[in-house]
């Protein structure tokens, strides 16, 4: 095997292609293997073989054609497409089932396929974020299907992703990374696979710790992020800018304040702290509770809206409100988790009318004016760079009301004539 890497003859199979799988199938084709990207969904599948990404990601689209017009890259949904390959990278989503414990299904279906296909000697590694020890119920679970022995007959091991959406294919190739193996060998197998394009440092440990890392890191941004929102809470009491007083705290030495919002999105921060605690038998709570603080922050840029719609004396049940934004971060067309959706659904039957505007997910209007046309007020919940340099004095002229709420620090100065509320800008 070590040999079929170095002279990158082993052939890999890519296990799940979307926000995650389909970058690194792509990476791992680009640098030479030969790879099989192996999805359920049949869209997907054929727009990669036409080579069109369906992600919004920096440069996907030339590196995707590169590796689909090298003959490196090929998708299929057919199981059977995927027999005896060297190594099998499992990139399937990980979500929360509605009472927030983790719905490991997608990945024990990715585990049972795997299981099928493989053969004496494959590497399988899990690429997806999961509670600590399931890479070792995952072992077990292949033995019982196919006979072999974890470690023995086949290697196995957790490689968490830690890339940021924007930056994937730069950070794909720069972070440093860690291999958490059932064994050493497995371990030292995987960093000797990924090494084959990885610059940053490698790291082997076990399974578990490398679970728990991969954990610990969503979970102190989302505890920090959770630390900023309530500074924020604070700031309107005090009537004051969180922004001006963040900025001032940090050029303490060791003072990192992170960004208050509307809220936290996407499919990992939200679910990851869950996936930390959910298997532990007791825990001190305020890793639930920075989750429940950042979970309730669409209802505080609800609060604002509807102090605006008051100070104009207009009943929000006559009010017209444009939602700018819908992907639960900038320059993403991710809306999974997102706190715009959120937002959009807590106000829905208490208004007149909900418009949604997203440039790049879509929503109920296409183009922003027609959007704010007529509209009492404007809600930007996604900080997309599109939303950053709008002329507000213009756009106020196409609305009923002029009432601008910033859920996201995308407006530094706001704009005259408009009654402006924003999360966090205590004082107007
Ligand atoms: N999206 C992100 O920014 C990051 C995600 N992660 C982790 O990576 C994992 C994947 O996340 P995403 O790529 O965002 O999810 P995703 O939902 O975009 O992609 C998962 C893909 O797997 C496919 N799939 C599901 N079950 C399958 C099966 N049995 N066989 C074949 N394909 C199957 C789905 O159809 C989907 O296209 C998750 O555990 C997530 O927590 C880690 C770091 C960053
Ligand atoms: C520790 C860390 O930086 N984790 C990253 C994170 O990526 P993700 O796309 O979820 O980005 P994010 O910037 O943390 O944003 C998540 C959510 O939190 C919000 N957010 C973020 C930072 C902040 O200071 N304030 C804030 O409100 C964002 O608007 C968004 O709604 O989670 C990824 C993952 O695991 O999916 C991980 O690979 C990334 O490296």
């Amino acid at each position: 095997m070590l040999e079929k890497i170095e002279n990158r003859t082993a052939e890999i199979a890519v296990v799940g292609l979307g926000y995650i799988g389909l970058p690194t199938a792509i990476t791992f084709a680009n640098a030479g293997f030969r790879v099989t990207g192996y999805e359920i969904r049949k869209e997907v599948v054929e727009r990669i073989n036409s080579r069109k990404a369906h992600i919004v990601e920096p440069e996907i689209d030339e590196l995707l054609k590169k590796a689909v017009e090298s003959g490196n890259l090929r998708a299929t949904s057919d199981p059977d497409d995927i027999r005896g390959k060297d190594a099998y990278i499992i990139c399937v989503q990980t979500p929360l089932n509605e009472d927030k414990t983790p719905n490991l299904g997608y990945l024990e279906d990715a585990v049972r396929t795997v299981a099928r296909a493989m053969k004496r000697g494959s590497l399988i590694v899990i690429e997806s974020t999961v509670p600590p020890l399931t890479t070792i119920k995952m072992a077990k679970l292949i033995e019982e299907i196919t006979g072999l022995k974890p470690g023995e007959d086949f290697y196995m091991v957790h490689a968490p992703e830690r890339v940021m959406p924007g930056r994937i294919f730069e950070e794909l190739v720069y972070n440093s990374r860690i291999f958490g193996g059932i064994t050493p060998e497995s371990a030292e197998l995987a960093e000797r696979l990924y090494r084959s394009f990885v610059k940053g440092r490698t790291f082997k440990t076990s399974s578990t710790v490398s679970e728990v890392v991969k954990l610990m890191e969503n979970t102190f941004r989302d505890v920090n992020i959770a630390l900023a929102n309530e500074f924020a809470y604070l700031a309107h009491q005090y009537g004051i800018d969180v922004f001006e007083a963040i900025e001032l705290a940090n050029t303490h030495p060791r003072v990192r304040i992170h960004t208050p919002g509307i809220g936290v999105g996407g499919h990992c921060l939200p679910k990851d702290p869950h996936l930390l605690v959910w298997p532990a038998r007791d825990d001190f709570g305020l890793i639930r509770l920075a989750r429940e603080i950042n979970d309730g922050m669409p209802l505080l840029a609800k609060d604002l809206l509807f102090d605006a719609l008051k100070t104009v004396n207009l009943p929000p049940e006559k009010a017209v409100v444009a939602v700018l934004g819908l992907a639960y971060k900038g320059d993403s067309d991710d809306t999974r988790n997102s706190p715009a959706l959120t937002f959009v659904d807590e106000i829905r039957d208490e208004v007149a009318e909900v418009r949604t505007h997203d440039p790049l997910v879509g929503g109920t209007h296409e183009n922003l004016e027609d959007a704010l046309r007529g509209a009492d007020a404007a809600v930007i919940a996604t900080d997309h760079t599109a939303f950053k340099s709008l002329d507000w004095e213009k756009l106020g002229s196409l609305m009923r009301t002029k009432i601008l709420v910033d859920g996201r620090h995308v407006v530094e100065n706001p704009p005259v004539g408009f009654v402006f509320k924003g999360v966090g800008r205590g004082g107007y």
